[in-house]
């Protein structure tokens, strides 16, 4: 009895002193933390719990941009964070000073090892950037083309053959073709993804791609241990995606092995016009050392390529066609233009032809700014000594101390109506050239403010390609069909979530595509 009430004694003034210490904490950072001049919500400076109840309410660029219009355009959303919506801060974060990541980007890890986009200090990502970046300039890029051709083509015809019966499902489509497109241009190999989709076969490589951020948001929640257990439930489908990281490790691990063997056999052909990204990196040595680039580290950047670009191409698109369906307006004019660029549907233009269509271009420059793929705060670190001041960073007139987390977000910097009047109204008008006046400044002005790519340093590297291919997939499929949204595809369904990727809250985007008579 005596031993019960000292437990119980220990027990009540333990979770008393924590109380005590969570109530003071709180008060610290709300009354006398360094951040504290920062406007916002006081209960978003008490502790990190508010912004991640939006986290993983999949609502965090609204609820950012919500913030930005009450109290201006800097806010501190955490403790020690505080996102801004503002140009020239966005130019000296990400541009001039080349602030490092946050540790948010560790949750991206592919294999286990960083890539370009999960390495965080600005000397080792540069080393890593050199080795990929030829791959993705326009020349090299434009090479390619006939190996984007035939997959986008075979969709085409895949899709002309179900004759708008039935509708389609969108981003597995879109993803198996970005699928078929990387996995040719980075290794080389042909996997067929939009061939066994027409054939009603999953392809194994491309379901492991989209469960694969599923995967790291679960695994970034579950303990170790307990992952470890659950990923031992006897389910086919929960194994697959639990798995999803290995299934695309074993398939780049095989590309490395092959590309290697072919290479030390003398049977690589040197004279092709096209070189994969994966040859490439197999004969990179890192600048400063003049060491090889590992093969964990080919296989880690080669799957963050991937990732990187699938899913948020096909989300593109598929946001894209469903403005189509609901804007026959649109739909006409972009028809209009390519119906005279591409006299044949089946033959689809050099990519020079495409890129000087001034409709085309609009419109994927309003998809680009409304549907941008990845509009979320891009989080960095303010470093120990910034050039701004001897203290910390001059963040529009606040001092921030080193360590606090910066970030702007592409949703609202699009956003802003003073840059782009009606926000939220899709208008690939306002980025055509007309004569009124102050017309040229104006265009300069959206174009300093969209940043769908990032910003910087840091900015996608993939993006040449990724222009590359929604200019061919709109094209194409506006050229041949007429896109029309079911009853279950609409507002609600097609509402915006956003986990750093956005998606429709239906988790899928069905339309209908009637073939043109042509
Ligand atoms: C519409 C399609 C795409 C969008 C909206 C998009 C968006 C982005 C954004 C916003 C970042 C910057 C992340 C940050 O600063 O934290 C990024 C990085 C990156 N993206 Fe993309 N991306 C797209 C397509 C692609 C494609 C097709 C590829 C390549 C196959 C790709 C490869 C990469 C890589 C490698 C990085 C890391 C860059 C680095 O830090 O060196 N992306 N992307």
């Amino acid at each position: 009895m005596f031993s019960l009430t000292i437990v119980h004694n220990i027990i009540l003034a333990a979770f008393t002193i924590i109380f005590a210490y969570a109530v003071l904490k709180g008060l610290y950072n709300v009354f006398l933390h360094p951040l504290s001049a920062i406007p916002g919500p006081w209960y978003a400076a008490v502790s990190d719990f508010w912004l991640t109840t939006h986290v993983v309410r999949l609502e965090q660029c609204k609820i950012v941009q919500s913030l930005f219009e009450k109290y201006g355009p800097v806010v501190r959303v955490g403790p020690n964070k505080v996102f801004f919506n503002d140009l020239s801060s966005t130019r000296s974060v990400y541009s001039v000073h080349k602030f490092d990541k946050s540790e948010y980007y560790k949750s991206l890890l592919t294999n286990n090892n960083d890539h370009a986009m999960t390495t965080l200090e600005h000397a080792p990502h540069s080393m890593r950037r050199k080795g990929y970046a030829p791959h993705y300039v326009p020349a090299n890029l434009a090479k390619f083309q006939p190996e984007i051709h035939e997959p986008m083509l075979e969709l085409v015809n895949n899709v002309a053959n179900i004759g708008g019966k039935t509708s389609i499902e969108c981003l597995t489509l879109f993803r198996n073709l970005m699928v078929d497109v990387l996995v040719s241009t980075s290794y080389g190999y042909r996997i067929h993804a939009v061939k066994k989709w027409a054939a009603d076969n999953e392809d194994p490589l491309s379901t492991a791609i989209s469960d694969f951020p599923k995967r790291g948001i679960l695994r970034s929640v579950v303990p170790t241990w307990a992952w470890n257990l659950v990923c031992r439930i006897p389910v086919a489908r929960w194994r697959q995606l639990c798995d999803s990281d290995k299934i695309m490790a074993e398939f780049v691990s095989e590309r490395v092995y092959q590309a290697r063997t072919e290479i030390n056999s003398g049977k690589l052909d040197e004279s092709s016009e096209t070189t994969p990204l994966l040859h490439r990196l197999l004969k990179y040595r890192y600048s400063s050392t003049g060491q090889m680039m590992p093969d964990s580290d080919i296989i880690s950047e080669a799957m963050g390529h991937m990732i990187a670009g699938s899913d948020t191409s096909s989300i593109s698109l598929s946001y894209f066609l469903w403005e189509l369906s609901r804007r026959p307006d649109i739909a006409s004019k972009l028809q209009a233009e390519l119906d005279e660029a591409m006299p044949n549907a089946q033959v689809i233009p050099d990519i020079s032809v495409l890129q000087g269509l001034p409709y085309l271009n609009a419109f994927i420059k309003e998809g680009l700014r409304v549907y941008s793929a990845a509009p979320s705060p891009l989080e960095r670190v303010v470093p120990q000594s910034s050039m701004k001041s001897s203290d910390g960073f001059d963040l529009m007139g606040f001092e921030l101390p080193a360590g606090t987390v910066v970030a702007t977000q592409a949703w609202s910097m699009h956003r802003n109506a003073n840059i782009f009047p009606s926000p939220d109204r899709f208008s690939p008008e306002r980025w055509l050239e007309n004569d009124q006046p102050g017309s040229a400044e104006r265009f300069v002005r959206m174009q300093q403010n969209m940043m769908p790519f990032g910003t910087g340093s840091r900015v996608c590297g993939g993006q040449n390609l990724a222009q590359i291919m929604l200019k061919i997939m709109v094209a194409a499929m506006a050229r041949n069909f007429d896109v029309v949204a079911p009853a279950e595809t609409n507002e609600k369904s097609m509402e915006i979530k956003d986990s750093f990727v956005i998606f429709p809250s239906a988790m899928e985007c069905k339309l209908i595509f009637n073939p043109r008579s042509l």
